[in-house]
């Protein structure tokens, strides 16, 4: 195929997704924002996690909290679980990948906090067993997830928030999942600080 017929593909496949993915993630996202604004007010935090491109998405939505997003605002509480080498060096090393974010979950989280667990598959062991770890340490759990929800999806209670998109395809529920990331900036702002 005509790499420039591929690319324009994508492009088209990436906005149709977005358009569709509204339509269901609009009222799930402003739970979201609700949950963790509510959290953020109470002097409680985020953790976030996922793995390969999803650690890079807890990395920017940490970094959007602590920092900025559009305006200027007090820092908000964050920490993405997926950064410090020494720490899931030595999980992984001494323990077991699966463990490298559920440990962490035991050491920081505190009932209140909230994960917000990054998974295109919902299967990831090493997200399911930080979301475990959440479930026992009195958290609540946003899941951004997609290809239905897999085994994250089905663990999720009643004060938990399930983002799914609805697509098969891994890049393109990453697509989805940055902009929710981006959703999920505007709508704390706007709800801490007003329009
Ligand atoms: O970014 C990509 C693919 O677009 C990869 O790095 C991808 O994130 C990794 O394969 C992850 O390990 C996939 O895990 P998950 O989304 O199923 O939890
Ligand atoms: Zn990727």
């Amino acid at each position: 195929m005509d790499l420039q017929r591929r690319i324009r593909d994508h492009f088209e496949d990436s906005a149709r997704l977005k358009r569709e993915a509204a339509e269901v993630l609009a009222g799930p996202i402003a739970e979201a924002v609700e949950l963790i604004t509510a959290a953020l007010a109470s002097d409680r935090k985020l953790l976030v996690c996922g793995n390969g491109g999803s650690a890079a998405d807890s990395q920017h939505l940490a970094a959007e909290l602590i920092g900025r997003f559009e305006r200027e605002r007090p820092e908000l509480a964050a920490i993405a679980l997926t950064t410090d080498s020494s720490i899931l060096t030595a999980i992984a090393n001494d323990y077991a990948f699966e463990q490298v974010f559920a440990k962490q979950v035991r050491g920081l989280g505190r009932e209140g906090d909230v994960l917000v667990a990054i998974s295109t598959s919902g299967n990831s062991p090493s997200v399911l067993a930080a979301a475990q770890a959440a479930r026992e340490r009195g958290l609540a759990i946003v899941a951004l997830t997609g290809r239905g929800g897999g085994q994250l999806g089905e663990m999720l209670g009643d004060g938990d928030v399930h983002l799914c998109v609805p697509h098969e395809r891994t890049a393109r529920i990453q697509e989805v999942h940055l902009l929710i990331v981006h959703c999920l900036c505007d709508g704390i702002d706007l709800s801490l600080m007003g329009e």
